[in-house]
């Protein structure tokens, strides 16, 4: 066994370790970061790239269809091989060698293998080859050790050989049929892309699709789904799955039964906390609580002592980006703490995570694009805010008529009529993907109504939305 010490040990090198990391040795500590697979997480093999790549094929031809002079020089199917091909490149063909060469151009130390708290600031690091290795923080520890996919309790399911997102975003050729169970993120992209790809797709969404977002947006991935082919079965429940050599059997709550080559589970995510030996300091398993500053709480909402989480791992945004965002207040503050430098956790401030109450922003990559960021309708009113939802055709915006012939989509803003500004703003359409941020920037910014009638969109561009959707809200 050896034994190494650091200011700061982060488990988990996914992309929200990887700039915890970044951020401490910036400010001057050092750092090291315990990895168990490939060092980039599952954003990077597994989620966010190989899925994009899969759907951007997808967008250019549906973008392409939709100008009749461009389409005139469509000639056959989209190449399942070559859209395959680009993902596994944007996968980085799973390997993690660009990674670590760029941790080991910053300064961060990597050590290979499953790590847990052995005790307080204290990580035992087990490597593939059995070796142990502990590391002791000066200052910190940081879990951002992720999600894992979660299988519901469906009898026979486990045994049935299901493709989690994993087998579906690495999968090297695609089944006939596809069964999906679970309407949210993924189950709604893997849907778009494999039957824009071609495979029967067969969407058990029990809960409805997209249950989380606006539902007039939900309405226009449904309906774009079907008329791929795409048999949407909303509340239909699945109540047993078998596998044999046909095939994979899921039989419903009604009696119906699906045959299926493969069927994709995707019904939401577990943390990655079961042997992480929480335990040793006074935590149990399960998602991690934190405070503003990323401090894990325990169970009476004490902060532990020199721990922090950050990322998927403490359930606040499953999203890379927001991830992020913690990583970057995680680091600085550490550092602060670290260094007595005054920290600052006013709303808003340095070292806080202020915008993942209030302006996270999510861009689902189905055909078309939904964008959001902030509330929705339900998620205000459960909050117990007043809103005033205002909507818009975006199809009536000229930038859109441009964009592509017979252009459908819908926007809509949130209006907190007490302080005159935008708490929520949600579009659905073909190449929205770009609009979020301007809105990300409003919500954030908290800038008024009347101020935002001085942000003239540029003409003729989608951003007229909105131009028209303070119109409609009145001025
Ligand atoms: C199919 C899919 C598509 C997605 N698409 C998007 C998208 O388009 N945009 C977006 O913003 N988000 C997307 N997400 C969510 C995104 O992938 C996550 O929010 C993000 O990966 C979280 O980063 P993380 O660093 O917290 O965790 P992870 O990326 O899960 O990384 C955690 C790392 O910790 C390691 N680890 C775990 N336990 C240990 C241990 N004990 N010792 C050592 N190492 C350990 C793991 O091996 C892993 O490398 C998607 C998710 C899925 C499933
Ligand atoms: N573009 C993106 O930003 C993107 C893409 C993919 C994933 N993600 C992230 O990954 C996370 C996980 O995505 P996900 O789709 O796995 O989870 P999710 O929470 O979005 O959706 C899971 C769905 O499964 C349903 N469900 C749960 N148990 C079920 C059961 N027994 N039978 C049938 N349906 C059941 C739920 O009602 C829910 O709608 C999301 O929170 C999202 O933030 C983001």
């Amino acid at each position: 066994m050896t034994g190494e010490q650091y200011d700061v040990v982060i488990i988990g090198a996914g992309p929200v370790g990887e700039n915890v990391a970044d951020r401490v040795v910036q400010g001057g500590l050092t750092a090291a970061i315990v990895e168990a697979e490939l060092v980039g997480g599952e954003c990077s093999y597994w989620a966010c790239m190989p899925t994009k790549a899969l759907l951007r094929d997808v967008a250019a031809l549906r973008a392409a269809r939709q100008l009749p002079g461009a389409a005139a020089a469509i000639t056959g199917t989209l190449d399942v091989r070559a859209v395959l091909a680009r993902r596994d490149r944007f996968a980085s063909h799973w390997h993690d060698d660009g990674q670590v060469e760029w941790l080991e151009s910053v300064g961060i130390t990597l050590v290979r293998g499953r790590g847990r708290l052995s005790a307080p600031r204290t990580v035992t690091v087990t490597g593939t080859d059995g070796e142990v290795t502990t590391l002791t923080a000066r200052h910190a520890v940081v879990i951002a050790t992720g999600t894992s996919a979660a299988l519901p309790p469906i009898p026979g399911l486990a045994d049935a050989a299901p493709w989690t997102s994993r087998e579906a975003v690495s999968a090297m050729s695609l089944p006939e049929h596809l069964a999906i169970i679970g309407g949210g993120v993924v189950g709604t992209e893997m849907a778009t892309a494999y039957s824009a790809l071609g495979a029967r797709v067969t969407f058990i969404a029990r809960d409805g699709v997209l249950p989380r977002v606006e539902p007039y947006a939900a309405q226009h991935v449904v309906a774009s789904l079907e008329a791929a082919g795409v048999r949407v079965m909303i509340g239909a429940e699945p109540a047993r799955v078998d596998r044999d050599a046909a095939g994979v059997h899921i039989a419903l709550a009604d009696g119906e039964v699906i045959d299926a080559d493969e069927v994709l589970v995707a019904t939401g995510r577990r943390p990655n906390t079961g042997d992480l030996g929480l335990e040793h300091v006074g935590l149990t398993p399960g998602w991690l609580r934190v405070d503003e500053t990323l401090r894990v709480l325990d169970a009476d909402g004490v902060p532990v002592d020199g721990l922090y989480a950050a990322g998927d791992v403490n359930a606040r945004a499953l999203l890379t980006h927001q991830g992020k965002y913690q990583a970057r207040a995680a680091g600085d503050v550490i550092v602060a703490r670290a260094t007595g430098t005054p920290v600052d956790d006013a709303p808003w401030g340095r070292h806080v995570v202020t915008a993942d109450r209030r302006a996270i922003p999510q861009v689902i990559f189905t055909d078309p694009e939904i964008v959001s960021v902030g509330h929705t309708l339900a998620s205000a009113t459960e909050a117990g805010l007043t809103v005033r939802p205002v909507e818009y055709d975006l199809g009536a915006v000229a930038g859109a008529q441009l964009h592509a012939d017979g252009y459908t989509g819908r926007a809509s803003i949130l209006i907190d009529d007490a302080t005159n500004t935008i708490v929520g703003f949600t579009a659905v359409g073909p190449d929205v993907t770009e609009l979020v941020h301007g809105a990300t920037i409003a919500i954030a910014g908290e800038v008024t109504l009347d101020r935002l009638w001085h942000a003239v969109p540029a003409y003729p561009t989608m951003s007229e939305i909105w131009l028209r959707l303070l119109e409609t809200a009145g001025r």
